[in-house]
């Protein structure tokens, strides 16, 4: 017997890729809420023609993680349900940055490198020139913040505006905590081997050259890409979600799995975890059951507690891993073109010091029919500083609207709204998270522990991230 904990979209993935695993295991799913899809979570309002995303919106196409996603929704049937934005459309084109007073448009093109683009007081492409000339970092580094490599490499006005601003709309981090391998763990390895980013990527190039090597030699069978991914690369998509709202991804995993004879049991608690050799004790609702595996894809921090007493070293690193709290607000207003600038949303640099960390412009980038639909997110790293531990929701949407009205300039109020309070949603992958992740999964294996992981908390944010860790770690699983 093999159960899992969690049914967001990691936990239902890895039903599914276990069922395709071993057809013929039984098995359980946990879900401790009443609902299923963890923080993707989508509102319709049928009536009116819009949806309320309460977490994630939209997918990234392109990488293997994301042909993985791709070839997962084919298998689900969903492929004609997908609603591509391709890369020429606005809301691709225009990511833009609240700075100094103004939205500022982000280049997008090489021309816009080239240029000095507010809030930039010097062309993009001198950035480049400051890495060359930097030379190697005084000590060998295992791991820094992201801030700190980017202003060495290429200075204080990239790492303020362009790179804190990034962080803010993936993972609603600080900057100057988050692990620079989080997402330039490419190029920060370079400029270790090499004494510089742009000396490395130029000396790797004329390697490569060399060795005449034709990259798709290397591609591994996952990074195939097939129907969908194909489809995605012909029409050059920027990101995608699925018509009626992301949960359509994890409520046609769970019709899927259901159908097939897999039970998923909401509302449901597990008390106690009880690790024996070979087996693990699972007591649910009173009752115990002896598991040969268990996947867990429930948050690092909820599991350590269940752990804490059998492997309190174990219990000490999950729980080090720091998650923040983001408040998302839904806005919607019966009129179109309320929006004076198209485009995918704004963020705001922390060095802006507003209270919220950007807007969303959803009905920029999906149908909406005749309605202005946006989405504000707040808090994050700072939720703290700018709210407190427990604000009410009015005082939320009140700060909420009056940035709308101070950037976007709307001044009437929504005629529906929804405030969402997301209680440590998004994990911080802060300096030396790999570290931390590396000693979970040693102390894991070297205790043997019938145990696997995935999910959110390990081995990246994104929901192309969390599917393909299921996929990973239940296909390592014993057989
Ligand atoms: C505001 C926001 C915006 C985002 N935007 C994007 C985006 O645009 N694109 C993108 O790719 N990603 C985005 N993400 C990230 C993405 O949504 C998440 O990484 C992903 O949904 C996490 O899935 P998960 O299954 O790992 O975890 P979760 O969704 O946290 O699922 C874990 C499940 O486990 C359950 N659980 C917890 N404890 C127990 C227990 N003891 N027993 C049983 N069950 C338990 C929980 O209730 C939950 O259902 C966003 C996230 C947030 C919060
Ligand atoms: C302001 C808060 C947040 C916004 N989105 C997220 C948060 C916390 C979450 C999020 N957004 C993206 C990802 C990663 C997806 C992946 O890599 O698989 C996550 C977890 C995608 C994304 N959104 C923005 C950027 C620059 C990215 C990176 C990938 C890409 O280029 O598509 C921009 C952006 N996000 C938010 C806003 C307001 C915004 C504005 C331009 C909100």
């Amino acid at each position: 017997m093999t159960a899992i904990l969690g049914a967001g979209i990691s936990g239902l993935a890895a039903g599914h890729y276990l069922l395709r695993k071993t057809p013929n295991l039984p098995f359980t799913i946990y879900e401790a809420t009443d609902r299923i899809g963890g923080w993707i979570r989508s509102e319709r309002c049928l009536e009116h023609g819009f949806v309320f995303e309460a977490g994630p919106r939209t997918i990234r196409p392109k990488g293997p993680a994301a042909s993985n996603t791709l070839q997962l929704i084919e298998e689900l049937g969903l492929a004609e349900e997908v609603y591509s934005i391709s890369s020429n459309h606005t809301a691709a084109r225009n990511r833009m940055i609240y700075a100094k007073g103004k939205l500022n448009l982000l280049p997008n093109s090489l021309g816009g490198v080239l240029k000095t683009v507010p809030p930039f007081t010097k062309p993009l492409y001198f950035a480049a020139f400051r890495d060359l000339l930097a030379g190697r970092s005084e000590t060998a580094l295992n791991d820094e913040s992201m801030y700190s490599f980017v202003e060495r490499r290429f200075g204080k006005e990239i790492a303020d505006y362009a790179v804190s601003s990034m962080l803010c709309g993936i993972c609603a981090g600080n900057a100057k905590e988050i692990s620079v391998k989080f997402l330039m763990k490419d190029l920060f390895e370079r400029e270790q081997r090499h004494g510089g980013v742009i000396l490395g990527l130029l000396k790797e190039a004329l390697q490569n050259r060399k060795k005449k090597q034709p990259q798709s030699d290397k591609k591994s069978p996952r990074s195939q890409p097939t129907g969908l991914a194909e489809r995605a690369k012909a029409e050059n998509w920027s990101i995608y979600s699925i018509r009626g709202g992301l949960q359509t991804l994890p409520e046609m995993l769970a019709a899927n799995l259901r159908a097939k004879g897999v039970s998923i049991v909401t509302g449901t608690r597990f008390e106690e975890l009880t690790f024996g050799r070979d087996h693990v004790v699972l007591r649910v609702d009173g009752k115990e059951q002896q598991l040969q595996q268990l996947v867990s894809s429930i948050p690092s921090y909820k599991l350590a507690k269940h752990v804490q007493k059998q492997h309190p070293q174990l219990a000490t690193v999950l729980s080090s891993i720091p998650f923040v709290d983001v408040c998302v607000i839904n806005l919607q207003y019966r009129k179109p073109d309320l929006l004076k600038q198209d485009g995918f949303g704004f963020l705001v640099p922390p060095i802006e010091n507003l209270p919220i960390l950007g807007v969303i412009f959803d009905s920029c980038c999906f149908d909406m029919e005749d309605n202005t639909v946006l989405t504000v997110m707040m808090g994050g790293a700072w939720f703290e500083k700018w709210f407190g531990t427990n604000p009410s929701e009015e005082h939320l949407l009140e700060v909420a609207l009056e940035n709308v009205k101070k950037i976007l300039h709307i001044e009437q109020r929504p005629d529906s709204y929804k405030v969402n309070l997301l209680r440590k949603c998004i994990p911080q992958y802060t300096v030396g998270h790999q570290d931390r992740v590396k000693a979970i999964r040693d102390y894991v294996e070297q205790h043997r522990l019938p145990i696997v992981l995935c999910g959110a908390s390990y081995d990246g944010v994104g929901v192309n991230d969390v599917i393909l860790s299921a996929r990973t770690n239940v296909e390592k699983m014993a057989p």
